[in-house]
């Protein structure tokens, strides 16, 4: 169902073409000083989070517009697609059903006239027993001992997630039980892993959608040789190995038992496959109930978001604001910045979700777009982001819109420090929104002479109107986490929808793999290469002179 009114020819956006002159010329701290009420107005809590986007550029009339501009753009009958099964994955002709792994009432959800839930149950069930017994010790590895690390060998979609949640949920891991993900297939990522790994003890899960991702591959066929390595006999790899694929034929040829095959289905895109057997690690990191409580989490949203009015809608907003200063202050890139160490992953796991998503020139009609799409997403932590990139968030040249994120309560609640992280997150937004006045340096500066303060002044002078959201919630827990795991989903959703493009492919990606497969080739032998430009060869020679 495609929108018969392109994005930027709505009426909306027409209006808010309009309303933006009006309200660019606005300072925040106007804003704040005209209506004492912002906060009231502009913040949304489901359970335990809340989400304040009171310190952004907007008042209740660009709220008013946004909301129409989604309505127009037929929002609502996009989700109920998603939510319904509808194959809205056009150009793989797949639906798209993440809803489906984390749907905790069990209504049905058919593809293709079949009620995907049973599936999905089955394998939450296996993954439950396996989780279980390895945790427990009672899976044994080849010469009778329990196993105490896990290697995760996938990339992009089979491993951001797990390496992410798994960081995030550290707090709930199993002392003796250690996690270990392996992506690249710079040999040094494997070979460093299992430097400090004994086979006997050792368990690796293959994870691949496809199964025939070169880089997991290359990093599987190394682990085996590894282990066979100690272990001899290939009757042991069973013990050892199990893979995470929707390729049945693939794995059996790999030489994994299709009993240690932990299925998932075309409908799941791999970069929303956590809750997926994409999340087994997470399973046997943190224990399945804690896995199932963070589905529960990502349930509370997907109810959230497809149940909500848009003006009280968490994701819905989210993308509004993004599309607001994306297409409309020419915002080119969006900040993640959770004041939480456990974190740390948070920013890199949305860089596949939402530039792989949404990183798209070419609408669903199969033409170029004429407007800006998916935006660059980046961040750190805090507090180490301020002592790095944040002098240009304050004073640079660039609008760059940040999400601040915090608990209220730490894991780890020791002395003085949970308290020293949050004021510095209040005090980030606060100080982003507010600047710092001219009259506000001159008194700071006051005793040095009047030729001392003007020329230091302009540089100490900020001119603050950079908008924020700050999502505070309670505490990380697995539930949360599931929360503002499939906040972030559903915000980017939002987002493809309005700019109508295809959220759930990824040709740009297919690209590279082309290109080096044609390249592998080429450095087999040490002739000379002469088929390239000039740069690429040039290179290549260089480097088959060199190695
Ligand atoms: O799970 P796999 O089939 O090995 O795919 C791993 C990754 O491959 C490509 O990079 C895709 O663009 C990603 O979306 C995917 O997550």
């Amino acid at each position: 169902m495609l929108p018969t009114t392109p994005f930027d020819q709505t009426t909306a956006y027409k209006k808010l073409k309009a309303h933006h002159k009006t309200i660019a010329k606005k300072h925040l701290r106007e804003l704040f000083a005209e209506d004492p009420d912002r906060f009231r107005k502009f913040n949304i809590r489901l359970g335990d989070l809340i989400l304040d986007y009171s310190k952004n550029r907007i008042s209740t009339r660009t709220r008013t517009y946004l909301v129409q501009l989604a309505e127009e753009c037929g929002l609502a009958g996009a989700i109920e697609q998603m939510f319904s099964g509808a194959k809205i994955n056009a150009t793989e002709n797949r639906a798209v059903l993440h809803v489906a792994l984390r749907n905790r009432s069990n209504v049905p959800i058919e593809v293709d006239g079949k009620d995907v839930m049973p599936d999905v149950n089955e394998v939450l069930e296996k993954m439950k027993v396996f989780s279980g017994k390895v945790r427990s010790g009672e899976w044994k590895g080849y010469s009778g001992k329990a196993i105490t690390d896990l290697v995760n060998i996938g990339i992009g979609g089979s491993d951001l997630g797990p390496v992410m949640v798994t960081e995030a949920l550290k707090a709930y891991g199993k002392k003796g039980l250690n996690l270990h993900f392996v992506s690249n297939v710079d040999g040094t990522h494997i070979a460093e892993t299992l430097k400090v790994l004994d086979p006997e003890t050792t368990l690796f899960m293959v994870a691949s959608k496809t199964f025939t991702t070169q880089e997991t591959m290359a990093n599987a066929h190394s682990a085996r040789a590894w282990f066979l390595e100690k272990a001899g006999d290939e009757a042991h790899v069973k013990k050892h190995f199990v893979a995470i694929s929707t390729n049945r034929e693939q794995v059996e040829k790999f030489g994994i038992d299709p009993e240690n095959m932990f299925g998932f289905w075309d409908w799941v895109g791999g970069r929303y496959s956590l809750w997926s057997a994409i999340g087994l690690s997470i399973a046997c990191g943190i224990g399945f109930q804690n896995f199932e409580q963070l589905l529960a989490g990502a349930h509370d949203m997907d109810n959230h978001f497809r149940t909500t009015k848009f003006e009280r809608n968490m994701p819905v907003i989210l993308a509004l604001l993004g599309i607001w200063y994306n297409n409309f202050f020419g915002a080119e890139s969006h900040a993640i910045l959770p004041y939480d160490q456990y974190l740390h992953r948070f920013a890199a796991y949305f860089q596949q979700g939402d530039m792989e998503s949404n990183g798209k020139y070419v609408g669903r009609d199969g033409q170029p777009v004429s407007y800006q799409t998916g935006p660059i997403i980046w961040g750190e932590p805090g507090t180490n982001g301020q002592h790095a990139f944040y002098q240009l968030i304050h004073q640079g040249t660039k609008l760059i819109p940040c999400d601040f994120i915090a608990p209220a309560i730490s894991h780890n609640p020791l002395g003085e420090h949970h308290k020293m992280l949050l004021s510095n997150f209040f005090a980030q937004t606060e100080a982003l929104m507010n600047g710092k006045t001219r009259e506000e340096v001159e008194a700071e500066l006051a005793g040095k002479s009047r030729e001392e303060i003007d020329a230091l002044a302009p540089f100490k002078v900020f001119e603050g109107n950079r908008p924020t959201n700050s999502i505070l919630v309670k505490k990380i827990t697995p539930r949360v986490l599931g929360s503002l795991i499939a906040l972030y989903e559903h915000k980017i959703f939002v987002q493809g929808v309005l700019w109508n493009i295809f959220s759930f492919d990824q040709w740009g990606v297919e690209l590279g793999k082309q290109l080096a497969n044609k390249i592998y080739p080429e450095l087999q032998n040490d002739w000379p290469i002469s088929e390239h430009d000039s740069s690429t060869n040039g290179l290549i020679n260089q480097y088959k002179r060199w190695r």
